[in-house]
């Protein structure tokens, strides 16, 4: 019996796991849950589960939810209770499904609590990667890939060593607005942002696909998680999201990873690695049903956020963390509709200009710039 924790259980990729758990009750044990704000979401995950732990965002919650729930759980709240969350004393995986770098903190405490992970939580490494590697390796624990491309990865990789690596090649999709051209950008809005072709994911992630920004986290997510430098990190459009990432050896062999998007699969082989296991509600893929897949070399000019985090990534040190604190500050101003789609770059971008550089900073500095950056997002509003 393998117990997990899973923050974010009300997200996109929480209801996932929750059904690759659902499936499979011999295997898997749900101990512990965070969500943020969809209370009643929350109360039918722990009716049907009955998590022992359980973590809200607010303290109104957790209070209404103890006088709900009496004895059968513990609840808490804010930052204490994801930390409380991650490091349930039962759970032998944490799934890090919450949106942003608010995974932080209760990743690093789950990987000092022993905790494997399994990472969905893209943000996280994007923000802190050198702690959160460091880390991991000194407590011995697994970083499991759960975003697509990586779990797509990881399994090319099958365990070869780096030194054997060419180049990771990521497929990115184009998005919402895949084909249009920079000027059909100035009007879009959420509603049409909120569209994505071939996946059903959260309000923020799905922003930054249609930006780009998605898949330039995940060039860096790719350089932590694989330890291979960014000249080595490619990324080609892909507008099926059939093929979900490459792996080209030395020896000229390119190994892809194929399937139907379907999230259930990464976050269970995340959940049963090194084993598989049936998976019957995916609908196996069939290539002569689709027939043909598409590939476009990218446009970093068209993209411009791609570029900006392959520069970022470069830089390394802060600035991957101010990128990513600008673009969730960007991303949450233009979901509220106070500025427009193209405003999200130009707003990472004057972030990215402002952001003071620390070259190995601490946790502490990496706290204190991911607020910095949000105040001055919010104050180029004004
Ligand atoms: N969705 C997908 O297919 C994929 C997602 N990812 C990554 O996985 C992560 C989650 O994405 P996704 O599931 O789409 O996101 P969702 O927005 O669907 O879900 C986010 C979850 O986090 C909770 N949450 C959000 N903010 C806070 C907070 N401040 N404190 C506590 N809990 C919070 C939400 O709670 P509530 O809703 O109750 O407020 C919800 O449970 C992201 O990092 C994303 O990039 C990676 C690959 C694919
Ligand atoms: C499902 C998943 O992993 C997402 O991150 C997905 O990759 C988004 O697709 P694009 O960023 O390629 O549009
Ligand atoms: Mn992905």
């Amino acid at each position: 019996m393998k117990n997990i924790s899973l923050l974010g259980a009300t997200g996109s990729i929480g209801i996932q796991t929750l059904d690759v758990i659902a499936q499979h009750p011999e295997l898997f044990r749900l101990t512990a849950i965070s969500f943020g704000k969809n209370v009643e979401k929350g109360m039918e995950i722990i009716e049907k589960f009955k998590p022992r732990i359980i973590a809200v965002q607010d303290k109104k919650d957790a209070d209404d939810l103890r006088l709900r729930l009496g004895d059968q759980s513990l609840v808490y709240y804010g930052q204490e209770g994801l930390i409380e969350a991650a490091v349930a004393r039962e759970a032998h995986i944490l799934v890090n499904a919450v949106m942003g770098s608010v995974g932080l903190v209760p990743t690093i405490n789950a990987i000092q609590a022993g905790k494997d992970i399994a990472i969905a939580n893209k943000e996280t490494l994007v923000t802190a990667g050198h702690i959160i590697m460091e880390l991991a390796e000194k407590h011995n624990v697994s970083l499991l890939p759960v975003d697509s491309e990586h779990s797509a990865i990881f399994q090319c990789l099958n365990g070869e060593n780096a030194q054997q690596v060419d180049r990771l090649i990521l497929t990115a999709s184009g998005g919402s607005f895949r084909d249009y051209t920079r000027e059909q950008l100035a009007d879009v809005t959420v509603d049409e942002a909120l569209n994505h072709p071939n996946w059903s994911m959260g309000a923020k992630i799905t922003i930054d696909s249609a930006t780009m920004m998605n898949k330039g986290l995940e060039v860096i997510e790719a350089h932590w998680l694989f330890n291979m430098p960014y000249s080595k990190i490619d990324v080609i459009l892909h507008k099926e999201s059939i093929i979900h990432s490459m792996v080209e050896y030395k020896d000229g062999s390119t190994l892809a990873h194929l399937g139907n998007p379907d999230m259930r699969v990464p976050i269970q082989y995340a959940l049963t690695y090194p084993d598989r296991l049936e998976h019957t509600p995916s609908k196996r893929l069939n290539l002569w049903e689709i027939g043909k897949l598409h590939f476009k070399k990218m446009d970093m000019e068209r993209f411009r956020c791609l570029k900006l985090a392959y520069l970022a990534g470069e830089k390394g040190g802060t600035m991957t963390t101010a990128l990513n604190a600008a673009n969730e500050a960007a991303v949450g101003l233009f979901l509220e509709r106070k500025i427009s789609f193209l405003a999200i770059e130009e707003y990472i971008e004057k972030a990215l200009e402002h952001h003071e550089f620390i070259e190995q900073p601490t946790l502490e500095e990496i706290q204190a710039i991911d607020t910095h950056t949000r105040q001055y997002v919010q104050s180029l509003l004004n």
